[in-house]
């Protein structure tokens, strides 16, 4: 018995002679947000119809909360809960009235509608109908219907898209809740900055294979993507010093460093050459995807 939220090893599927996913393996627990990362055509939504047993595996292994999604009896035990880029509500119910529809068909107690309806905000939007909705309170209410059934995993594709800044952050709020109350949480999105400070594990697909997995840490060191340190007034100690002046980079005025000396470097400066304004960058998730796609755009 595995108690990964998501157990994946060497998944394939094929749409006829055409591989979607060649050989894909993670795995994800439970209290973790996950990244689902690729161009269009990578294999992600492949991905997650296998996650939500819509189809199957042609080979590999796949469990879901310890069950197995594409055997219909077990698919219907599992508490996945699923946003999709284009949530259908019905414009002329109100929000409160959506929620309770849905609960209803799924057998939740009504109790949990007032609840979800005040914990992503939406309790003075209850009795307005969801026609006139901002684009950001339709996305909570159709976050509210995939928690109605107290998900242990939730599956977000592109749930950003369209939204303000203060509505992305509101939404990344309220899925980091979902995390904390020990939720596995899988968001699909090419929004990189935005759910860069919430991930705690990337999957980066490519052709249907995973280029990179891993947290931020592991992602930086695996592509070998430098710190820069930029520096304010940097005179000529850097020229004069040995160790440094290989790392100096005249075009952008910074050092930059392997992320094993970014220590030693910052010791240097601020210790023997006293120089204290400088910031530092480490690479973003952006910085990390470019590099694998780039990647793979010469080997193409
Ligand atoms: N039902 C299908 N029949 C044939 N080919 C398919 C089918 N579904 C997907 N594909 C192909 O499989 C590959 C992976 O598609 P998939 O939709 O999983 O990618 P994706 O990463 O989700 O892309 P996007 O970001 O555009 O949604 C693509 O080349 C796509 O054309």
């Amino acid at each position: 018995m595995n108690d990964a939220a998501i157990h994946a090893r060497d998944l394939r599927k094929s749409y006829r002679s055409h591989q979607a996913l060649k050989g894909v393996s993670f795995d994800l627990e439970p209290g973790q947000m996950m990244a689902l990362l690729g161009h269009n055509g990578a294999g992600k939504t492949t991905l997650m119809k296998l996650i939500l047993g819509l189809i199957q595996p042609d080979t590999g292994t796949l469990s879901v909360l310890g069950g197995v999604p594409s055997d219909p009896r077990q698919r219907q035990q599992l508490a996945i809960g699923y946003l999709p880029e284009q949530v259908s509500l019905y414009p002329q119910l109100t929000g409160e009235e959506l929620l309770t529809y849905f609960a209803d068909l799924r057998g939740v107690s009504r109790s949990r509608v007032g609840e979800l309806l005040a914990e992503l905000d939406l309790a003075p939007f209850a009795c307005r109908p969801v026609g006139q909705y901002s684009k950001g309170m339709r996305q909570r209410l159709g976050l509210a219907q995939a928690l109605l059934g107290e998900p242990r995993l939730l599956l977000m594709d592109e749930p950003t898209v369209g939204l303000d800044p203060n509505s992305s952050a509101y939404l990344y709020h309220c899925l980091n809740q979902q995390v904390a109350r020990g939720c596995a949480v899988v968001v699909c999105t090419h929004e990189l900055t935005l759910i860069e400070p919430h991930f705690h594990h990337a999957l980066i697909m490519a052709q249907g294979q995973v280029m990179a997995a891993g947290d931020l840490a592991t992602l930086r060191t695996a592509a070998g993507l430098k710190t820069r340190i930029a520096l304010a007034d940097p005179s000529d100690r850097i020229s004069r010093d040995n160790q440094l002046a290989p790392l100096w980079d005249e075009a952008s005025q910074s050092l930059w460093v392997s992320p094993e000396h970014k220590a030693r470097t910052i010791a240097r400066l601020t210790g023997i050459h006293g120089l204290l304004d400088f910031t530092v960058t480490a690479p973003s998730l952006p910085d990390v995807y470019h590099h694998h796609q780039s990647r793979l755009g010469a080997a193409l």
